[in-house]
């Protein structure tokens, strides 16, 4: 089979949001977690709150002061207001931070579990590593903007207000003064907001790059040593990290200019109220209280202004890495269509034994809308127990009768059938529990040979791996390895040989006891004592199971009770090894060239 796994371009570039979709997403997020957040933003506020009152204490101190009056009370109220306002910032800071780390749980929990049901074509339309680093990298963005940035904007917002009511009460022409300042400067921070949120989803877009330059590279390594690709390679991925860097610079230099804009306007408004206010202390228009009372409410406004920009900073950055994830949990998946039908027949899958019947009837096929089709009009029958064998050139078309099987795939046109029933019909978790699939490629998943084995039966006893182990010639592997069935394979098996992979996969899909078994080219790395033992123990299983096989090696498949020839995606005849070697043209070819005796036994052709 071929796919199109890595070479893709590509094409999950995310539109981007309008501001109403950001929104919307941000509240998916934000929604589970209101509870925690609003309580967090209770003690940021109470804090807030707090600060407010420290310079009306601090007012009444230099009133007395001046007034003579006993300072004790007052003293101990301030002291009070200080460490009350730092307690309670530190635990609303914790509420905040662990609801931040909820939020990201959650948005990882759900994609993971879309990802991993996402439909196979959309599978193949996308990049792994891209997906992971959606998973992994934009998800931590998250973090920031729906938690502490709604905080800061609600917090912010508010104690911005209350502080310049109470600015307002102490002298209305040094308030203006402030606001003109700050207008200014906000003006110059507004128009920094986009460029942060631009740089960030570039950068964003170059780390889903680096990962997916990464998976690709990881998945052949052999291949990239053999190839001497590693420099070119690793200018490649370099060259997506320096994108990610640059972009990250971008961002830093415009939120620097944002922070700094906010510096500038407090000093600025600082040095204007205390010009301002010098002159009105010395012409009486208000008190030399007053003035310090309303420098310390401009040195605490720092902190909701500081707020306010840290929330819209945060929300630029998140607004990128927000497209990303919905982009990724937007993609097709089968998830829905299995959780209702779990629920709906309530039965464990596979459970009604039997061999099962499979038909094709007029199917039609395409991978893709824009591609001729890989099928036209296949049409076959296999009424029960037995071995039927798919042979043909290569890109007959002989994977993709297993892909449409498993329901990987759709067929466009005539109907696939197990049991009678249209795979459409069925419950896709019940049919694919009712059939084992070894893949051409028989792969081995990272773990322990244990694990890869009991992948798809994870109640299997230790009986029935010892027995499946025996049968798929594994036995003896496994009493030579040091760690035995404990021993980790390495990633995608790299440390077993072709062979014993190809076992592993078989030993996994018959540990599933599955009604129809599906092996493609499952024994071709196989030595000739070992495909000989296995052709066996498949013809055995045979007995009680239907078994699909595709082959080149015809060796493998004289056995077959029928022979279906495909050849440019259509059955061209359907027999027994004899009858096809005078029928069919085609399959007697392909027999001579395996060197085939055209009416003998098995054996003799290994
Ligand atoms: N996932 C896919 N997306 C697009 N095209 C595909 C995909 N898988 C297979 N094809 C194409 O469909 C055609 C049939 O492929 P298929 O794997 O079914 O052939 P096959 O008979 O099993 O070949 P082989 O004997 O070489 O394994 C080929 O032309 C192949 O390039």
């Amino acid at each position: 089979m071929t796919t199109a796994e890595t070479t893709e371009t590509n094409d999950n570039t995310p539109a981007p949001l309008s501001a109403g979709e950001t929104w919307r997403a941000l509240y998916t997020h934000f929604r589970p977690h209101r509870g925690l957040v609003a309580l967090g933003a209770a003690f940021a506020l109470v804090g807030a709150v707090t600060g407010l009152l420290q310079p009306l204490a601090a007012k009444e101190l230099v009133d007395r002061l001046g007034g003579d009056e006993p300072i004790t009370g007052i003293l101990i109220a301030l002291t009070a207001l200080v460490v009350f306002g730092t307690a309670i910032e530190a635990l609303g800071g914790y509420v905040l931070g662990r609801t931040a780390e909820s939020v990201v749980l959650a948005a990882r929990r759900t994609l993971i579990g879309r990802l991993l049901r996402l439909r196979l074509p959309e599978m193949e339309r996308s990049q792994p590593g891209d997906l992971m680093s959606r998973i992994t990298s934009d998800t931590t963005l998250l973090r920031a903007v729906t938690t502490q940035s709604v905080v800061s904007a609600a917090t912010g917002g508010l104690s911005f207000i209350a502080t310049i009511v109470l600015m307002g009460f102490m002298d209305m022409v040094l308030l203006g003064v402030t606001l003109g300042v700050i207008v200014v400067i906000g003006a110059v921070v507004a128009l920094v907001m986009p460029k942060i949120a631009e740089a960030s989803r570039r950068s964003q877009e170059a780390v889903g790059e680096i990962s997916t330059r990464l998976e690709r590279a990881f998945g052949a390594f052999r291949t990239l040593k053999a190839s001497g690709a590693e420099e070119r390679e690793t200018a490649v991925v370099a060259a997506a990290a320096e994108e990610a860097w640059r972009n990250g610079v971008r961002s830093a230099k415009w939120e620097s200019v944002a922070w700094s804009s906010v510096g500038l306007a407090v000093q600025v408004s600082f040095l204007a109220v205390l010009g301002v206010g010098g002159a009105r202390v010395a012409s009486e228009a208000i008190s030399i209280s007053t003035l310090v009372a309303f420098l310390l409410f401009l040195f605490y406004l720092i902190d909701p202004i500081s707020k306010l920009v840290e929330a819209a900073t945060q929300y630029q950055e998140g607004s990128a890495a927000i497209a990303r994830i919905m982009e990724a949990e937007r993609l097709e998946t089968e998830q829905t269509e299995q959780t209702e039908e779990v629920g709906e027949t309530g039965e464990a899958a596979g459970a009604a034994g039997g061999p099962a019947a499979v038909t094709f009837e007029k199917v039609a096929f395409s991978y893709r809308d824009d591609l001729p089709p890989v099928h036209h009009e296949v049409s076959f029958e296999v009424p029960g127990a037995g071995m039927t064998a798919f042979v043909g050139p290569s890109g007959a078309g002989k994977t993709t009768v297993f892909g449409l099987i498993e329901r990987f795939y759709e067929a466009s046109g005539g109907r696939v059938l197990v049991d009678g029933r249209d795979v459409r019909d069925w419950p896709v978790s019940q049919l694919r529990a009712a059939i084992g699939y070894v893949e051409q490629d028989a792969p081995v998943l990272a773990g322990t040979l244990r694990e890869n084995l009991v992948f798809a039966a994870p109640e299997a006893t230790d009986e029935q791996i010892t027995e499946v182990l025996v049968r798929a010639r594994l036995d003896s592997l496994v009493e030579r390895l040091p760690e035995g069935l404990d021993t980790v394979v390495g990633h995608r098996g790299s440390k077993l040989s072709g062979g014993e992979r190809q076992r592993v996969a078989i030993a996994r899909a018959l540990l599933r006891r599955p009604r129809l078994l599906l092996l493609d080219e499952a024994t071709s790395q196989l030595d000739a004592v070992n495909e000989m033992a296995l052709r066996d123990v498949v013809a055995e299983v045979s007995r009680e199971v239907t078994v699909l096989v595709v082959a080149h090696r015809l060796s493998t498949v004289t056995l077959a009770d029928r022979i279906v020839v495909m050849d440019a995606g259509r059955v061209r005849a359907v027999g027994t090894h004899t009858e096809l070697v005078s029928a069919d043209p085609l399959y007697g070819e392909l027999a001579a060239t395996q060197f085939l005796a055209t009416a003998t036994a098995p054996e003799a052709a290994v």
